[in-house]
């Protein structure tokens, strides 16, 4: 009987493809394999090998084998199945994920190597003439490593002259020098400062690689020095040969971390994120499955590579809502992050000034080990946080006058300020003031935000833009203004207030250009007083030491929202941005307007105790069973009419009876309309995880037998973010 096997394609398809495996050909798990699909040719990965052929049907033979080896290793392979039946994600999909672009498509896993050269006989002279290939000659004898093609070319010298100088065999071509030489070594260390008492006495407390699995939870207030730590811990833990994973949540606006990782390492830290092209994905990709001893820093994704030696993982920032994905194969980075730990029985650190509510816990549960670093480093004092209630007071650009006295303190000093607005554009809504109208979003059931600087009013949600006018489009009143703060309002106030300072902007508008980011960052790296403006983006792990004042323009957003994680994100938020005053040796101070200081959230986030904030947070999930308390998944519908997304929803409801399972909704979204699609939700809420598993996987696999009416589509999020 001939061998069959299992095959997975890249589509969003809940089933597997049974083929009949040539003669000749041994295939295991993981490998890739050309397959007749249709009237084409498809790219397949072996799921298994060896099953029964189901009866009555006639089997095609697979074409090849891509590789001999498999592309997925098993412990990857079976990380992936794992989340494909924990997210409710086709098996397919979510192997392909962990494939580079390049490699889905079906090419062949090589990589085009860069080509090396170095001098093979240091002592020969050349004639004197010859002195163009004496000048490279010469110039090749001073990179005893050898140097890449492309920087010799760049330093003014051509392929001729390396093609003479080869033909009298002087020089020759080499492979790219492997990272992590000793003499490297020895040039980096000299960089590392001494860890201070306290930081070393958390990173004793640290789990480590000869200890086997354990999950280290690293509560370290802002500035307290964590990444340093995470540091001297790979350097004292890390063997020559091992791999080592450190996800961080955005690499393009803290490209200082990635710089101090490599000071310390030199070659042996690659990169992974969403702007490499797919040439260096590739190359990446097979260090990491050839075993390389590399330490990726890399975004969500990075998670999913096919390490073959991963000796510890260490996850930055991990209360990050960057690290679940939102769409497709909806999974966390950090919580796979913990499963590929476990299932590689290695440690893994969790570090965080704000460790989410699922993470702190987990540690009450004792299932992590809290390890403490509540003091900062260097010299540095924790700010002082303090609230300024801006009922009735006047308001320029959003700010009072108590803050803008402040900041021109601060730049008096010689000192830089921060200001943190929530929202990116002008202002959040355009109004007419004589006929009420407000301008919406044709598409979705949002106001469009006003973008002054270039004239056009946008929907954050669909990207729809219409230019902007100065009259009312209904009744072409002109008392048509901006209502509500945006970053590029404040900014412009400040830049009136404070014309001989330069105010520097940071959202994800003035950062869209390549580069812009990192002149930005050297501009307030130089020292100089200056004022930065900005959204999010700048409380993410930004070490500026001169910045000693942070003003947060409006701490009300996220009070009374319906979303249960609004007040654990709000205070996140605004500790994380607090956190970026007063790093260096000048004490830092934390001013947050509020037309509510004498709520409960935000009294507490001036003792700064975010521990503390965090066990009241978790008193309330549990009263209200909430995750962490139960196991919660969503599922979505999408449809031209909102009538038919509930109605899909209406059919997934009575699957979902069962003992200790709870459900909400139907109900539209909160945002009901987006980009024309009307989107409804369905709240699953259990007691137990394991039973929400199994009775998810049926739900899914019904639903994919069942035809829906045309123009809806369902998914399904496992652990939602988001539950608007
Ligand atoms: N042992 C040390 N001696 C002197 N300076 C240190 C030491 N450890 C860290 N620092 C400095 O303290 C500053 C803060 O460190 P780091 O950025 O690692 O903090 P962090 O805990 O990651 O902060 P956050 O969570 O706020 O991003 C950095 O400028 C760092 O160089
Ligand atoms: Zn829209």
């Amino acid at each position: 009987m001939p061998l069959i096997a299992r095959i997975a394609l890249n589509r969003p398809l809940r089933r597997l493809f049974d083929y009949i495996i040539p003669e000749d050909l041994e295939l295991t798990p993981g490998q890739r394999v050309r397959i007749p699909f249709g009237r084409q040719q498809a790219t397949g990965l072996v799921v298994e090998v060896g099953v029964e052929p189901p009866p009555g049907i006639k089997l095609k033979p697979l074409s090849s084998a891509i590789e001999e080896w498999p592309a997925l290793p098993q412990e990857t392979f079976k990380l992936l199945s794992w989340a494909s039946d924990y997210y409710q994600h086709p098996l397919g999909e979510c192997l392909f994920t962990a494939l580079p672009p390049a490699l889905r498509r079906g090419r062949i896993a090589e990589e085009k190597t860069e080509q090396w050269w170095h001098t093979r006989d240091h002592t020969a002279t050349l004639p004197a003439k010859a002195h163009k290939q004496k000048a490279l000659f010469d110039w090749l004898r001073q990179h005893p490593r050898g140097a890449p093609t492309k920087d010799i070319l760049q330093a003014g010298f051509s392929r001729a002259q390396l093609n003479a100088l080869r033909e009298k065999q002087l020089i020759e071509p080499i492979l790219p020098p492997r990272p992590n030489s000793l003499e490297q070594d020895s040039e980096l260390d000299a960089r590392r400062p001494e860890l201070s008492a306290a930081q070393a006495l958390a990173a004793e407390e640290l789990a480590v690689p000869d200890e086997g699995f354990g999950v280290s939870l690293l509560y370290g207030i802002t500035g307290s020095g964590k990444t340093e730590i995470y540091l001297h811990y790979l350097k004292e833990h890390l063997n020559a040969r091992d791999q080592a994973l450190v996800l961080v949540p955005e690499i393009n606006l803290t490209p200082q971390t990635v710089a101090r990782f490599q000071h310390y390492f030199g070659s042996r830290i690659v990169v992974w994120h969403s702007a490499l092209n797919d040439g260096e994905r590739l190359t990446t990709w097979l260090k990491v499955r050839n075993g390389e001893p590399v330490i990726l820093v890399g975004t969500r994704s990075a998670v999913l590579l096919p390490f073959t030696n991963l000796r510890t993982i260490i996850v930055d920032e991990e209360h990050d809502s960057s690290y679940k994905q939102g769409e497709g194969f909806r999974y966390s980075g950090r919580d796979l992050a913990v499963y590929r730990a476990h299932q590689n029985n290695c440690p893994i650190i969790l570090g965080s000034a704000t460790p989410s509510l699922e993470s702190v816990h987990n540690a009450e549960q004792a299932k992590y080990h809290l390890v403490r670093l509540e003091e900062r480093a260097g010299n540095a004092a924790p700010p002082d946080i303090s609230l300024l209630d801006i009922r009735s007071r006047p308001l320029e650009g959003g700010l009072s006058r108590p803050a803008l006295t402040a900041i021109e303190q601060t730049l008096t000093k010689g000192e830089q300020a921060l200001v943190f607005v929530n929202r990116r554009g002008f202002a959040p809504v355009m109004m007419c003031f004589d006929c009420g109208h407000m301008v919406e979003c044709p598409r979705c059931d949002t106001r469009l935000t006003y973008h002054r600087r270039d004239r056009a009013m946008r929907c954050h949600h669909c990207d729809y833009q219409m230019a902007a006018t100065e009259h009312c489009p209904k009744c072409h009143s002109d008392a048509f203004k901006p209502v509500g703060q945006g970053t590029e309002r404040t900014e412009d106030i400040l830049a009136s207030a404070f014309p001989d300072t330069p105010v520097v902007r940071v959202d994800r508008d003035s950062t869209q250009r390549k580069g812009s980011i990192q002149g930005i960052l050297k501009q307030v790296n130089s020292g100089k007083p200056c004022v930065l403006v900005g959204t999010q983006m700048l409380a993410k792990g930004h070490d500026f030491p001169n910045v000693t004042l942070v003003v947060v323009v409006n701490a009300d957003g996220g009070l009374f929202s319906v979303d249960f994680r609004a007040p654990e994100q709000l205070i996140q938020t605004l500790l994380q941005v607090s956190g970026r005053a007063g790093r260096g040796t000048k004490p830092g101070k934390v001013l947050v307007q509020t037309c509510h200081s004498d709520h409960p959230l935000l009294r507490t986030l001036c003792e700064g105790r975010y521990l503390d904030i965090a066990d009241q947070l978790l008193k309330e999930r549990e009263e209200g069973q909430f995750p962490p308390f139960r196991a919660m998944a969503i599922f979505r519908a999408e449809a031209d009419t909102m009538e038919k997304s509930l109605q899909v929803l209406d059919t997934i409801k009575p699957l979902t009876n069962a003992a200790g399972i709870e459900t909400w909704g139907p109900l539209p979204a909160m945002i009901a309309r987006r980009a024309d699609k009307h989107r409804a939700q369905l709240v699953l809420n259990a007691r137990n995880r394991k039973k929400l598993n199994q009775l998810l996987t049926g739900i899914c696999q019904e639903l994919d037998q069942r035809k829906l009416p045309a123009g809806t589509k369902w998914m399904i999020d496992v652990d939602p973010q988001e539950t608007g």
